[in-house]
C-alpha cells in the first residue's frame, strides 16, 4: 500500500470523463492555503453550510492538509478558484471483530454545486477514488451518508446502526456497578491533551470505530473558537481509575430551554473500561437541575439502561445507518477479521464495478481466523468437489459490505432478497460465521 495517499494522481477515467464536458477534476495542493480555502468554503456550501471563518479555515487547514483533498474546477464560471465539486479521503484504521485493525479508504466532503448537480460528477469522483483506493491496495472504503440513496450504487451499503439516546434524568436511580475510580473537571486544554491517548485505546476495543483526528476533538470540545459562545458553554471531565490512571473523557453542554428545562447535551464520550463508561454515565447523572441528558450517535447495545433502576429513563429515538462499508479486495477484508466460530462457506459476489467479483472461500479455524481464496465461479464437480459441495452464499458487494462486521444477520437480508443461499443450513452457517463480539458502532460522523 502507499506510503501516502494523498499524493497519488486523481483517476485517469475519471479524469477523462468529466474533461469530455469541460469541467478540470484534479488534486488541491494542502500546502496552499488558499487554495485549501477556495476548496473548504466548497465543501461548506455544498453541504449548505454558511460562509467559513477565517478561524475555522485556519483549524481545518491546519487538521486537514494530511487528506487526499480533491477537487472538480469548471474554468468557465466567474469564480473559477473555487471548485464546483469536491471530495477528500484518507486511509483510517477501522476496527473489525477480533478486535483488530484495517486500513479503509475513508471518503467524506462529497459534494457537487446545485449549479452542476446531475451531471455525472458525483459518480466520477465516488468510482474514481474506488479505483484509486484499489490500485493502493486499500481492501475496503468507508462512508458515513447524507442520505441513505446515495451511495448503494457505487457498491456500499450500512454496516453499523446508531441512535440518540435521552435520558429522563427524573426517573433516575443509579442501580449499577459502583465506579472504583474519580471523575474530575478539568478545562478543555488539558482533556484534549490526554484525550487522542485515551481515545486511540477505545476505538481499538470497538468494531466499527475508525481512529480519530485532532481537529475532530477540538470541535467536541469547543477549541476551535473557544471564545465563541459554544466554546465558552463547553464543560469536560475526566474519569481516573482507582491506579490514578486516565480511563475516559466526556464534554458535554447545558442548554436551558426554559428555566425548569435545562438538558445536557454530550459533545464527546470516551471511555476505555466498563468501569469508566459507568463512572462517567454516573456523573453526567448526577447534574442537578438538569431535566434530561441527550447523547447523540451511540450504539444499539449501550448498557446504560441496564445501571439504572428504571430502565425506561432511557429513550432511543433517530435510530440509522451510519457506517457505510464498501469491499474492494474480499481477500484481504475478510481475512482482517475474526469469525465467530469454524467453518466453510463459498461467497459468489457480483460487483457491477468489479472490483470484488468472483467466488471466494472462505475457511475459518477453530480459533476464529481466516483464511480466503479464490475459486473457480463454475465448479466442476469432477475436478472441484471441495466447491461442489461448499455451502453458498450468493450476494453483491454491498450486502458483503452490510455483513463483514456482524452488524446485521445474513438472515436477514435473506429475508429481504438481498442475499441467497443455497439452504437454510448456509444461512445459518454465515449468521454463526459473521458474528461479532458485540455489535458493531461507529460514534463519529466523517
Ligand atoms: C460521504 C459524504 O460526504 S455524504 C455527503 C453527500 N453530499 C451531500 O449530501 C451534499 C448535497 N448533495 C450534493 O452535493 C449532490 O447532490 C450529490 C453529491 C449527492 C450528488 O452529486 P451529483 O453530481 O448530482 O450526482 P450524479 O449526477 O453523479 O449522480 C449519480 C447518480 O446518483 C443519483 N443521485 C445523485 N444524488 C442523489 C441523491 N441526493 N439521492 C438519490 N440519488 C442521487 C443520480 O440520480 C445518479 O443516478 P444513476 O447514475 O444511478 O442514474
Amino acid at each position: 500500500m502507499t506510503a501516502d495517499a494523498r499524493l497519488l494522481p486523481v483517476d485517469s477515467e475519471s479524469t477523462a470523463a468529466l474533461a469530455a464536458t469541460g469541467l478540470r477534476y484534479g488534486l488541491v495542493d494542502t500546502t496552499d492555503r488558499t487554495a485549501f480555502a477556495a476548496w473548504d468554503q466548497a465543501d461548506s456550501r455544498g453541504f449548505h453550510e454558511g460562509r467559513l471563518s477565517e478561524q475555522t479555515i485556519d483549524a481545518n487547514f491546519a487538521n486537514l492538509a494530511y487528506r487526499r483533498t480533491t477537487g472538480v474546477w469548471d474554468d468557465t464560471i466567474p469564480d473559477a478558484a473555487v471548485p464546483v465539486a469536491t471530495v477528500s479521503t484518507w486511509v483510517a484504521e477501522l476496527t473489525v471483530p477480533g478486535p483488530a485493525i484495517v486500513p479503509a479508504w475513508a471518503v467524506s466532503s462529497v459534494t457537487v454545486a446545485a449549479t452542476h448537480r446531475r451531471r455525472g460528477i458525483a459518480r466520477a469522483l465516488m468510482e474514481g477514488e474506488l479505483r484509486t483506493a484499489a490500485a493502493a491496495d486499500v481492501p475496503l472504503a468507508i462512508l458515513t451518508a447524507s442520505e441513505a440513496t446515495i451511495y448503494g450504487r457505487y457498491g456500499y451499503a450500512p454496516a453499523t446502526t446508531v441512535a440518540t439516546l435521552e435520558v429522563d434524568r427524573r426517573r433516575v436511580t443509579w442501580a449499577g456497578l459502583t465506579p472504583t475510580g474519580r471523575v474530575h473537571f478539568v478545562e478543555p486544554a488539558s482533556a484534549r491533551s490526554i484525550v487522542e491517548e485515551i481515545s486511540a485505546r477505545a476505538v481499538r476495543r470497538i468494531p466499527g470505530e475508525i481512529d480519530r483526528w485532532g481537529g475532530r476533538f477540538d470541535q467536541h470540545f469547543g477549541l476551535i473558537a473557544p471564545d465563541s459562545d459554544r466554546g465558552r458553554s463547553i464543560r469536560t471531565a475526566r474519569y481516573d481509575d482507582a491506579d490514578g490512571t486516565a480511563q475516559g473523557v466526556v464534554a458535554f453542554r447545558l442548554v436551558e430551554q426554559d428555566p425548569d428545562i435545562i438538558r445536557l447535551e454530550v459533545e464527546h464520550f470516551t471511555a476505555t473500561t466498563d468501569d469508566a463508561y459507568a463512572g462517567l454515565w454516573k456523573f453526567l447523572l448526577e447534574h442537578d437541575l438538569v431535566t434530561s441528558i441527550r447523547a447523540r450517535h451511540r450504539s444499539i447495545d449501550e448498557p446504560l439502561p441496564l445501571l439504572l433502576a428504571d430502565r425506561r429513563a432511557v429513550r432511543w429515538s433517530e435510530v440509522e445507518d451510519f457506517l457505510w462499508v464498501r469491499v474492494l479486495d474480499p481477500i484481504a477484508t475478510l481475512e482482517s477479521r475474526r469469525y465467530g466460530s469454524a467453518g466453510r462457506l463459498d461467497l459468489e459476489i457480483t460487483d457491477a464495478l468489479g472490483f470484488a467479483a468472483g467466488r471466494f472461500r472462505l475457511e475459518v479455524a477453530a480459533d476464529g481466523s481466516a483464511s480466503v481464496t479464490r475459486v473457480s465461479s463454475v465448479p466442476d464437480a469432477g475436478t472441484d468437489a471441495a466447491a461442489a459441495a461448499t455451502a453458498t452464499l450468493s450476494l453483491p458487494v454491498n450486502q458483503l459490505g452490510a455483513i463483514f462486521l456482524g452488524g446485521i444477520r445474513p438472515t436477514v437480508l435473506a429475508a429481504a432478497a438481498l442475499i441467497a443461499a443455497d439452504s437454510p443450513e448456509t444461512l445459518a452457517l454465515a449468521d454463526r460465521l459473521f458474528a461479532a463480539e458485540r455489535a458493531p458502532h461507529l460514534s463519529i460522523v466523517f
